[in-house]
């Protein structure tokens, strides 16, 4: 049984890892890509943008509901605490797939850069983005965070240690430096379209509102630490949204 947990966690490791590569190509909105931000059914403009609305919301809904304590004091008498990251995993990975499936594109360009050196310096943000991400998820806790920790420890018969807050490397200029990678990749293109603006603004409300309530979490598990923390460090800039 500890085994089968163990292989069903890996399986969502790599479906979730998979999963992101997808989600780096569709906010590229490669050429190569089956779908993309710019590219899926059509449908007029007023329809397109209220279909997008609503797919970011049901991603924001899952994301937002299922990461917090509340929920997983309830989910977790259902499904083994050792497998709920996991099970968190798929659920994402199954309305990312929504979204890249229905995600309507909206015609016309916001911005265009043409000079050769910005669309260079453009895509460069794009990836460091994405770097800043993904060197995020190894400074917390990164098989913690994606499940792979709590079915190995179980397998080996072991408990897992209380959280322990950190602030490693980036965690010492800002609070959510996982979340300023996602937005440099989502606002830095060389050509903004209608849809991509809507992804930016859309996933950048959702994260804005997500940080209140995973602060909320923070404050409860970490207590006098973190309400430390939080007066001394920015949000997502650097000296920015200090709070306290
Ligand atoms: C998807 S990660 C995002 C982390 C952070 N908001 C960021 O943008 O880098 C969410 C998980 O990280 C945990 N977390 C956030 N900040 C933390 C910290 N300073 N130390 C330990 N865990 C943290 C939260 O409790 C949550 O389980």
């Amino acid at each position: 049984m500890r085994a089968l947990m163990m292989l069903f966690a890996v399986g969502c490791y790599f479906a979730f890892f998979a999963t992101f590569l997808y989600l780096v190509g569709w906010v590229g909105g490669f050429d190569f890509m089956p779908t993309h931000v710019d590219k899926g059914p059509a449908m007029a403009p007023a329809t397109a943008a209220l279909v997008d609305i609503a797919l970011i919301a049901l991603f924001g809904i899952q994301h937002s509901a299922m990461a917090r304590q509340s929920f997983k004091d309830g989910w977790t008498k259902v499904v083994s605490p050792v497998l709920e990251r996991s099970v968190y995993l798929l659920a994402t990975i199954a309305v990312l797939f929504i979204l890249f499936r229905f995600w309507s594109p909206i015609e016309g360009t916001v911005w265009s850069v043409q000079n050769e050196t910005g669309r260079m310096i453009l895509w460069g943000m794009f990836w460091l983005g994405w770097a800043i991400l993904f060197i995020s998820t190894w400074l917390l806790n990164h098989f913690e965070l994606f499940g792979l920790q709590q079915a190995w420890l179980h397998l080996r018969g072991k408990e897992a240690a209380p959280p322990r807050m950190r602030t490693p490397l980036f965690y010492k200029s800002v609070r959510h430096p996982l979340y300023t990678g996602f937005f440099i990749a989502f606002w830095a293109t060389p050509d903004m379209t209608y849809s991509h603006l809507l992804a930016a603004v859309g996933f950048t409300a959702y994260i804005l509102v997500g940080i209140a309530y995973e602060e909320k979490d923070l404050l409860r598990v970490f207590g006098n630490e973190y309400a430390e923390y939080r007066k001394q460090v920015g949000k997502i800039i650097p000296g920015i949204g200090k709070q306290g």
